[in-house]
């Protein structure tokens, strides 16, 4: 019987751990065993460390590098690590930069195809970021077409944080979702909320596993929206084919940078301070997260810097504080540099 592989891609803080977390939450009250490879381009696990503390769940991971390219050949020994814990699914959730169709390419190799299908590809979008995605990165050609292909390869896009634009925002971006591709089902959220169950239907646990695996109805319902006008694909829009390269490499200028707190930073960093240090790198700086110790505050925060904005959420985290810094041709010197600096601000 083979087992189901769900694949969550999606640019740089678009829900994709958010989701996965519900996932989980949803396999385990179906009483099915996950798998999960996550693949982050940071040296450290923040998306591992969380889920591990909220699902405890069979976590595989693949750090400092992206599973679509330059850590592509260890996919396959990735999965073979997991098969052999005879989950009844496995997520693979993809760094914000991967191209999802070479992972459901690797898939399809002979020494997986026997025992992996591939049941969903989701794609999730930044309802409040994706729009500008195309002239904040056109320096970045092999980003701009990843991004596409993020697009152009999902059985499903969900289009999340819907609760931070205007629902006019939310009829453009299915538009242009719908320019790329013309068959998925589009379905609008915040908090990565959406019916599950058609996602899930037909997996099970192995030992009730009918022969043929069904893939769900197509009726994911979104939270608050439902699906604005699945007639605009119908309307001359048509998907855009594009050249496929002879290399697909996929993250090109973007790159991480991981930097611990400093000796004699024990007493942690002032959040202001933290929260300006991440804009001022302005569009270069696209992700950030980590576990910090904050002045004045007993404990360790989880803080996250997507789109342009923070949340701090309680950690147990029990290591060394740091923060993986994700951009596009991020300076590591200054950076360090004005990390540094940081913690020694008067
Ligand atoms: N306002 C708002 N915040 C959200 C929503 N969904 C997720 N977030 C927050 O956005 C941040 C990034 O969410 P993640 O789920 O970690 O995003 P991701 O795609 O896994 O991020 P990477 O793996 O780093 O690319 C977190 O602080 C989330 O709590 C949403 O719908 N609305």
């Amino acid at each position: 019987m083979k087992i189901p592989v769900i694949i969550l891609g999606g640019f740089l803080g678009s829900g994709k751990t958010t989701l996965l977390l519900s996932l989980l939450k949803e396999s385990k009250a179906r009483g099915l065993t996950p798998g999960i490879v996550m693949n982050e381009l940071g040296k450290k696990d923040v998306d591992g460390y969380i889920l591990q503390e909220h699902a405890g769940a069979n976590v595989e991971k693949l750090l400092d590098g992206c599973v679509c390219c330059s850590r592509k050949d260890e996919l396959p020994r990735t999965l073979e690590l997991l098969l052999a814990r005879r989950p009844d699914v496995i997520y693979i959730e993809l760094t914000g930069v991967a191209n999802p169709e070479e992972i459901a390419k690797s898939l399809l190799e002979p020494a997986l195809s026997g025992r992996l299908v591939l049941h969903y590809s989701i794609t999730v979008l930044d309802a409040e970021n994706v729009l500008e995605y195309g002239s904040r990165f056109s320096a970045d050609k092999q980003l701009v077409r990843t991004l596409r292909r993020q697009l152009s390869s999902a059985g499903l896009i969900i289009v999340n944080k819907s609760d931070l634009v205007e629902p006019e925002t939310l009829w453009r971006i299915e538009k242009m979702a719908s320019r790329y591709n013309t068959d998925a089902e589009i379905v609008f959220t915040h908090y990565s909320k959406i019916n599950l169950s058609p996602l899930l239907a037909g997996i099970a646990p192995q030992e009730q596993r009918t022969p043929a695996l069904q893939r769900g109805s197509r009726e994911i319902n979104g939270m608050a929206l439902k699906r604005i006008n699945s007639a605009v694909s119908g309307h001359g829009a048509t998907a855009v084919q594009e050249p496929e390269s002879a290399h697909e490499t996929s993250y090109s200028q973007v790159a991480a940078v991981t930097l611990t707190f400093p000796p004699g930073a024990a007493d942690g960093v002032r959040p202001e301070l933290l929260e300006g240090f991440f804009r001022e790198w302005g569009d270069s700086l696209v992700r950030a997260k980590g576990h910090v110790r904050l002045a004045g505050r007993d404990g360790v925060q989880l803080v996250q810097y997507a789109g342009n904005r923070c949340n701090w959420e309680f950690s147990r985290y029990p290591g060394q504080p740091y923060v993986v810094f994700i951009g596009l041709n991020l300076d590591e010197k200054q950076l360090t540099d004005r990390w540094s600096a940081l913690f020694y601000q008067p």
